[in-house]
């Protein structure tokens, strides 16, 4: 595993912690040199910021003559914002501090007398506060653990209304280290250094409108004291391209066929939503599956031969409606000639007996959008209890919740785990920050993605991708909840991509399948 991929609690990076500290690193050393790397970091930020955003009247003409605010708190987090003011100030910025409280931990207390003894101006009351261009926060990390009130609160509501760009160390002040809660009022950064491991409240959706970009700052923690706590195999774990490369099974074997590289049966689409079933087909053709057959309604057929002239397209049956009435598969094919079935965008909840029989058969099986919404009509759990090879079950929020009404998904790590757990499938549920457990609780965070991707379709795209590597890897001995993963990353990349090539508002579910293959090809030539 590389650092990128642990993430863990407060509890857990104090454990982490006091095991260095008792092996005799200095807790002194620790600051500096973390402080060292976050001043570092943040030059490299600032001189590619200050190319974008307008500089205060103060400004006095090159780098070293921006103005810093620093926000140092009582705590070693306060520490670690009087190094980097420090540092700084030797560099040629012009800094000051604020630093309201009574009582400091005594390394905190060091700092703000030697910074004092240098000449850095220092305040306790917010409306001494000359202007600058830029803010540090340093109030709070993951020693908050109880509601911020009175003047502090009133001093971070203040900071935010300033508009000026803001850096937090380790996370925003204000967010629970855990669950990403806001307690009382929180920093809104720009820009967050989270310090050594990713921190599980980073990775919360509640908190993303706080952290802006999030960068892991690598203190070089020894891997034998991460294990020592987290475990051989961590639980809850952070995707990362390693992740995805490990998963792909690339590069193919010289050797192989179109039948080695896997078949898959995508049952999708309607007369009425017959663009769900070419925006699978499409996610699918992206992942290199071998064989592609996909069932439709016999009356969308020629659509789907004009968009995907390599699959086999299988015209069905359908009903008044325009839904696939049954699955009329070629001769001599059964459901068991495919090494995995990805079902239900666009399908309808007219189409329920595909559903039950999709999953009355022995074979590796998505379930997404209607396909979930017959299933949570059918009775999620009961229904699930009867199968015996893989089931993968992709909702979005309002979908998880008609699967699994009993369960409250404002924590999604802990609503997966469950989902998983009570179904025996692997469960992601789908959003910002996606989450994917397998049923042992083994839960995988999407943590890099785009609001872009919050559009019609998009979905259909993932589950048809998917579906392709699925088909593709599932006999070669892979975790099914990594195949999930992998395709979660994959996805998101590809919206990231065509972000910065098209801006948020250029990523329509059809262009983000022209930018899957794009980003793996970025992606593979930044690994060689
Ligand atoms: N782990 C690592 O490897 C490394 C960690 N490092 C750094 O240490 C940070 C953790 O430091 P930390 O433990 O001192 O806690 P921190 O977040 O500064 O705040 C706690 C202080 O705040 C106070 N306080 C709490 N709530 C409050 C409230 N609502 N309102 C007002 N006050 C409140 C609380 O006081 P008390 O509860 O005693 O009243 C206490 O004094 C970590 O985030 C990282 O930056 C690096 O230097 C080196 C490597
Ligand atoms: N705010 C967001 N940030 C990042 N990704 C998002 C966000 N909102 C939605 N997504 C992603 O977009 C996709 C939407 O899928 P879904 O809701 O099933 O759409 P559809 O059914 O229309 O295809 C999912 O992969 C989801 O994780
Ligand atoms: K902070």
């Amino acid at each position: 595993m590389t650092k990128e991929q642990f993430v863990v609690t407060a509890a857990q990076m104090r454990d982490i912690e006091g095991r260095i500290f008792a092996a005799g690193m200095p807790v002194a050393a620790l600051m500096e040199k973390v402080g060292r790397l976050i001043s570092d970091s943040f030059a490299r930020h600032w001189q590619r910021l200050q190319s974008i955003i307008p500089l205060s009247p103060l400004f006095q003409g090159g780098l070293g003559g921006s103005n810093v605010g620093i926000l140092a708190g009582p705590g070693h987090n306060g520490g670690d914002a009087l190094v980097v003011a420090r540092e700084l100030h030797f560099q040629g910025y012009q800094v000051w501090i604020y630093q309201p409280f009574a009582k400091l931990k005594e390394l905190t207390s060091q700092h703000l007398q030697y910074a004092q003894s240098l000449g850095i101006p220092c305040f306790t009351e917010l409306a001494e506060l000359p202007s600058c261009d830029f803010l540090i926060d340093g109030l709070f990390g993951f020693g908050l653990e109880r509601e911020i009130t009175g003047n502090i609160a009133e001093a971070i509501n203040h900071f935010n209304d300033w508009n000026k760009p803001i850096f937090s160390i380790d996370l925003p002040s204000g967010l629970h280290t855990d669950t990403g809660e806001v307690l009382g009022t929180a920093i809104r950064a720009n820009h967050t250094f989270c310090l050594g491991l990713w921190k599980q409240g980073l990775l919360q959706e509640q908190a993303l409108e706080y952290i802006g970009q999030a960068e892991l700052i690598d203190f070089d923690i020894p891997l034998a004291d991460i294990h020592a706590i987290l475990g051989e195999v961590p639980k809850i774990k952070r995707i990362t391209k390693t992740t995805v490369f490990d998963t792909l099974s690339l590069p193919l074997s010289p050797t192989t066929h179109k039948y080695k590289s896997g078949h898959l049966l995508l049952i999708s689409g309607s007369k009425r939503y017959a663009g769900g079933a070419i925006l699978t087909g499409l996610g699918a053709r992206a992942s290199g599956v071998g064989m592609l057959s996909i069932a439709v309604p016999e009356s969308i057929k020629p659509l789907l031969i004009s968009h995907l002239p390599e699959a086999l397209i299988i015209g069905c049956p359908e009903t008044e409606t325009g839904a696939i009435s049954h699955l009329q598969l070629p001769p001599n094919t059964d459901l068991n000639s495919f090494n995995a079935i990805a079902c239900g965008p666009g399908l309808t909840t007219d189409a329920t007996p595909i559903i039950e029989q999709v999953i009355n058969s022995d074979v590796p099986l998505i379930l997404d959008a209607d396909g979930l919404n017959i299933l949570a009509q059918l009775g999620t759990i009961s229904t699930l209890q009867k199968r015996q090879n893989t089931t993968i079950l992709t909702p979005h929020t309002g979908e998880f919740h008609r699967l699994f009404p009993d369960i409250n998904y404002q924590d999604r790590v802990k609503a997966v785990q469950t989902a998983a757990s009570q179904t025996g499938a692997v469960v992601l549920l789908k959003g910002a920050r996606t989450a994917i457990s397998n049923p042992e609780g083994v839960v995988w965070i999407n943590a890099e993605s785009t609001p872009a991707l919050a559009r019609g379709g998009s979905g259909d795209v993932l589950t048809g991708l998917m579906g392709g590597i699925l088909a593709r890897v599932v006999n070669k001995q892979v975790n099914i909840e990594d195949v999930v993963a992998a395709a979660a990353w994959w996805h998101s990349q590809g919206g990231i991509l065509a972000v910065k090539e098209r801006t948020e508002l250029g990523v329509d579910a059809f262009t983000l399948t022209q930018y899957l293959i794009r980003v793996l090809k970025l992606s593979i030539e930044d690994i060689l």
